[in-house]
């Protein structure tokens, strides 16, 4: 399906608006009126930095984010600081961040420990993260598929108990950088286990299509890393199939420091420009997230890994 649609793409006038409106008048019937983008940079994207991002880098950032109108932003992780020393943080982080009302903060919390210091921080949102792959479940959470599911009904069973929401992860539900292609059914039934503990929103990277028959997909959302340039095609098929909540990082941050080579999130100024072309309403001011964007690349010391960011920036700048 993928293939079909790069296919699609390449065909299409050359300009990025005119592709976008072409694509609109093809799929317009199939594509959503307004989408809810999952901002991921905090989390997905600083986790992999090798320099040491202070804590008050991060609220600033978040704060940033947090006046663009993003309703979710996925803000640090509550897992071990010996695996992920760059997020050992978290909890100063929620402390000081200044929380917009209306504005979500999830953390991931990979265990009960996990789970029980996101909620004596505040937290109201937590996120699990399974993987459909053996070999990338064991270097990124160090135990088996099963192992880490009968973790996570605990996670989940305590947060109902607190009141806190869960949202689930299946990384590595197309490809892993271990053991290569994932069968699709492998991730339809990680996601299928994750959506029964009662996770209100499951994403996978791709592999609908085997998803869909089991978990809808008002309760699904894309991740997209852009590891092989295709994260933005992946977007666009994931809107044609009826997700409407989208992850992105802002600056196409991230990487996951147990997935080599894995390059960072679609960058959600990439998405924003995408969804404006489409026409599909998302209630973030990309000025702002511009803004907020420019923040983080000039304290890394490297551009914005979006093209929108740049021709944006470029523009303002001349
Ligand atoms: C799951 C574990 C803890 C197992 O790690 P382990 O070494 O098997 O477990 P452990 O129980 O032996 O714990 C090791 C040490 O960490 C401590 N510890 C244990 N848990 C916690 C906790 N929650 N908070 C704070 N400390 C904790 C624990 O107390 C112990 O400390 P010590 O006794 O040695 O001093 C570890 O593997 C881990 O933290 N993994 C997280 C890795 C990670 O965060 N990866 C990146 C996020 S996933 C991702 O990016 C993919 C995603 C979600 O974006 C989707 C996609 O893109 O595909």
């Amino acid at each position: 399906m993928l293939s079909s649609l790069c296919h699609t793409v390449q065909h299409l006038p050359k300009t990025a608006r005119a592709a976008q409106i072409s694509c609109r008048a093809l799929f317009s019937a199939q594509l959503p009126q307004d989408v809810m983008l999952y901002e991921v940079g905090p989390r997905d994207g600083l986790q992999n930095e090798k320099q040491n991002i202070s804590t008050d880098i991060k609220v600033e950032f978040i704060n940033k984010l947090s006046a663009s109108g993003l309703k979710a932003i996925e803000a640090t992780s509550f897992v071990s600081p010996k695996w992920v020393p760059q997020l050992a943080d978290g909890a100063d982080v929620m402390a000081k961040i200044n929380k917009q009302t209306g504005v979500r903060y999830p953390v991931l919390t990979p265990n009960i420990r996990g789970l029980e210091n996101a909620v004596k921080a505040g937290v109201k949102e937590v996120a699990i993260f399974g993987a459909a792959s053996e070999a990338f479940s064991k270097k990124n959470i160090n135990c088996s598929i099963d192992e880490s599911l009968k973790r996570f009904e605990e996670v989940v069973s305590a947060a109902k108990k607190e009141g806190v929401d869960v949202r689930g992860y299946v990384s590595c539900a197309v490809d892993c950088p271990y053991s290569g292609k994932v069968d699709p059914k492998a991730a339809a039934a990680v996601a299928g286990a994750l959506d029964g503990m009662g996770c209100y929103e499951v994403h996978v990277a791709n592999m609908f299509s085997a998803t869909l028959r089991v978990v809808p997909a008002s309760r699904l959302a894309a991740h997209c890393h852009d590891t092989y340039g295709q994260a933005i095609a992946n977007i666009y098929q994931s809107l044609l199939m009826g997700i409407r909540t989208l992850d992105t990082s802002i600056a196409g941050l991230g990487g996951c420091p147990y997935a080599k080579g894995a390059a960072g999130n679609v960058a959600t100024e990439d998405v924003l420009f995408l969804l404006d072309g489409l026409g599909i309403k998302h209630g973030v001011d990309l000025e702002r997230i511009l803004d907020a964007s420019k923040f983080i690349s000039t304290y890394l010391g490297r551009p914005s890994a979006s093209k929108a960011a740049q021709a944006f920036l470029a523009k303002r700048t001349a």
